[in-house]
């Protein structure tokens, strides 16, 4: 399809899901994932996922019975306008302005600087009636930082934009992939006015006389929207893991290729340990982010329900947990997606195989509701601080509870003696908690040399980041032993597990060896038993390999994929799809007659004389 035909499919085929959302007798959980997963990436997502969360979070009960009803209905469609093009990751550096004034009791809204223009946000360029709009307050001359506003952006009766705004789309993204569907687009605003009370004055508000009053709670609340989806995008890395790894493993089971013995059948390349080596760490990766995501959606269900009742205390924890997770989760996603298609060797790279257009729409989560590399120095920052405040007499809790263990953590020496012992939870622990918090310490040590800790802080970016990644994934090991030991049901299924925890586990450490054996949390030897524990669990996942992904219990039309079919007729289905392709229309293609016979006769014309 060209991209205006794709943009109008997904607006036809979102508005079939918002149809069959309102028809079909669904539940909440039921209907959020018929929206999601009906119109993903496009404009209903964003809608749903980011704007109308927005207004719950940070309007005023008044501003929600007033929106609220118009957004559920969809008799407004929104979206979520943060970033501009000269801002994405620094929110405080945000440059369109919203200007108090008393006269009129309105804001005006204005972009002062091309930098200003909104520039990324999901469905503003053709699709949305209505935006939040985060822009520098300012009344009375002083500037309160960035706020938040709901704007009417477009003409309810002819959809064109209202004056004094000029809108669009920013073009053709990554890949020929779905997000194209999505119309990312541009705004600027010349001068234009909203009434005062579409500020959403739920954390802090302009009176009528345009006196600025303050949050008294944390500023970082107005953040909440990008937190809930950093949440979300954990389970949602677990998916797309998931569907890759589907893929790998079934075409795995039945490519053949190599090692027939006198003329005999050709051995499967999931039998080869290199491609076991590849593939079932991601394997276990699906299961790993699934099992966090579970957690992590419990943690951001308990800190929402804690500020409800202006209880902060570990909004610090949700913040550092969400931003790390979401890093951490969504480049093993990308790095295990593009390695999928590898392991499919040349039918990898088929759009018919699935994995390029799952590629291509997932790669931006490494970007989008932050930076990876801009979140992980969030964790960083936050495990700084509790450093910092190691023996001063508060207990580190949550995830960064081990550290409150300094003093054994920091002297002790892994127990491993044999490849069994990395079967023991507690080992295996022991191992990822001495690790994470040496490069903590070890970071904290560097940054106490220096005089001026900002300075400090950005000589050591690098280390900082790499201390984030093992905390993360130190989390990511705990919360599937935590699930393993509890809610399990069946002893088959709690091997199968069990075997993929370890994989998940025992290949961290020989993928970050350097950091295991610098902060001699192992020793080389214990890595070798690991390697060999490693390739013993492989041997054992192997028979169960395609079951293990059958159970995720993905159709064909949702794989998309000829190579992950259920039922493994590869061959006949890519000469199938190969056929449907347009060049295949007529034998003699067009431009033969223009360029390729004028070239050949030429040639002969030669070749005679
Ligand atoms: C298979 C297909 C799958 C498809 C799946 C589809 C899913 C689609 C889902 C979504 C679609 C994409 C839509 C995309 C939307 C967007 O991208 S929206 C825009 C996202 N933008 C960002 O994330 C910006 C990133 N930057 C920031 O968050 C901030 O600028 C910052 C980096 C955190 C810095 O902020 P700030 O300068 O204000 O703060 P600091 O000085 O660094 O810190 C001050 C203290 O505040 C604490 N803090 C910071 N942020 C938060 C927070 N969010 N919550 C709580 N606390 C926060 C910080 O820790 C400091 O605390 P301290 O002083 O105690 O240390
Ligand atoms: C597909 C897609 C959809 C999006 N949808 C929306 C949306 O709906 N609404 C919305 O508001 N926005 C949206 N965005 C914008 C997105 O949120 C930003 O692109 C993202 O936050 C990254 O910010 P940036 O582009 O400014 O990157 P930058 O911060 O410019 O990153 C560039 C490089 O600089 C590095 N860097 C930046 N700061 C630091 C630092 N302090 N220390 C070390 N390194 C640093 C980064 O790590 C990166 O390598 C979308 C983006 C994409 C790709």
């Amino acid at each position: 399809m060209t991209r205006k035909e794709l943009f109008k499919n997904t607006l036809r085929k979102s508005v079939h899901a918002w149809k069959l959302i309102n028809e079909l007798p669904l539940s909440d959980d039921e209907s959020l994932m018929l929206r999601h997963f009906m119109d993903q990436p496009g404009f209903l997502d964003l809608h749903w996922r980011m704007f109308v969360p927005a207004i719950k979070g940070q309007g005023t009960e008044e501003q929600k019975q007033k929106w609220l009803p118009l957004a559920n209905k969809m008799q407004i469609i929104g979206c979520y306008a943060q970033t501009e093009l000269g801002h994405g990751s620094n929110v405080q550096g945000l440059e369109t302005t919203a200007t108090f004034d008393p006269q009129t009791d309105q804001f005006i809204l204005h972009s002062p600087t091309q930098t200003s223009s909104k520039w990324w946000p999901g469905g503003l360029g053709k699709v949305s009636t209505h935006a939040v709009i985060y822009a520098r307050l300012i009344t009375d001359g002083k500037d309160h930082g960035v706020h938040g506003f709901i704007v009417q952006l477009r003409n309810m009766d002819d959809h064109s934009p209202l004056p004094g705004i000029t809108i669009g789309d920013i073009g053709v993204k990554f890949g020929n992939g779905a997000y194209n569907s999505m119309d990312n687009g541009f705004l600027m605003f010349d001068k234009f006015c909203i009434p005062r009370d579409q500020m959403l004055m739920r954390l802090s508000k302009v009176t009528r006389e345009g006196k600025y009053v303050p949050s008294d709670v944390p500023r970082q609340l107005m953040y909440g929207t990008m937190v809930s989806v950093r949440q979300t995008i954990v389970s949602n890395a677990s998916i797309a893991m998931a569907r890759a790894v589907c893929i790998a493993t079934r075409y795995s089971a039945v490519r053949r290729q190599f090692g027939s013995q006198n003329g005999g059948i050709e051995t499967q390349v999931i039998d080869y340990k290199t491609q076991q080596n590849r593939l079932f760490p991601l394997l276990a990766s699906a299961y790993a982010f699934r099992f966090v995501g579970e957690w992590l959606k419990w943690l951001y269900t308990d800190v929402t329900q804690r500020l409800e009742a202006s209880d902060f205390a570990t909004l610090p924890e949700a913040h550092a947990c969400t931003a790390g997770l979401k890093s951490m989760t969504t480049s093993a996603t990308s790095d295990g997606i593009e390695e999928c298609r590898k392991l499919c060797g040349g039918h990898g790279y088929l759009w018919c195989s699935g994995l390029p257009e799952l590629f291509a729409v997932y790669v931006p989560a490494c970007t989008y509701e932050g930076d990876n590399v801009v979140l992980q120095l969030q964790v960083a920052r936050f495990l700084m601080k509790t450093v910092s405040q190691l023996g001063s007499g508060k207990a580190p809790a949550g995830t960064t509870a081990y550290m409150g263990r300094a003093k054994h953590l920091l002297q002790c020496r892994s127990s491993i003696r044999k490849a069994e012992d990395w079967l023991n939870p507690a080992m295996v622990l022991e191992t990822f908690e001495a690790r994470a918090l040496r490069m903590a310490v070890s970071c904290a040590n560097n940054l106490s040399k220096f005089e001026n800790q900002e300075q400090g802080f950005s000589e050591l970016l690098a280390d900082l980041v790499e201390a984030a990644i093992a905390h993360c994934q130190l989390i990511v090991v705990s919360k599937f032993i935590v699930k393993l030991e509890g809610e399990i049901k069946g002893k088959g299924v709690k091997n199968q597990l069990k075997n993929l925890c370890y994989i998940y586990a025992l290949h961290l450490i020989h993928k970050h060896l350097g950091d295991f054996l610098s902060t001699n949390s192992i020793t080389s030897e214990q890595a070798s038993l690991a390697n060999h524990q490693l390739r013993s669990l492989y041997t054992q996942v192997r028979p169960n390999a395609v079951a293990l992904v059958d159970a995720f219990d993905y159709t064909d039309h949702y794989l998309g994929s000829v190579l992950g079919r259920y039922d493994g007729n590869v061959y006949p289905k890519l000469f199938e799809e190969a056929l449907k392709d347009p060049l295949n229309d007529t034998v003699v293609p067009d431009g033969y007659h223009e360029y390729i016979r004028p070239l050949i006769k030429q040639h002969l014309r030669s070749a005679r004389l």
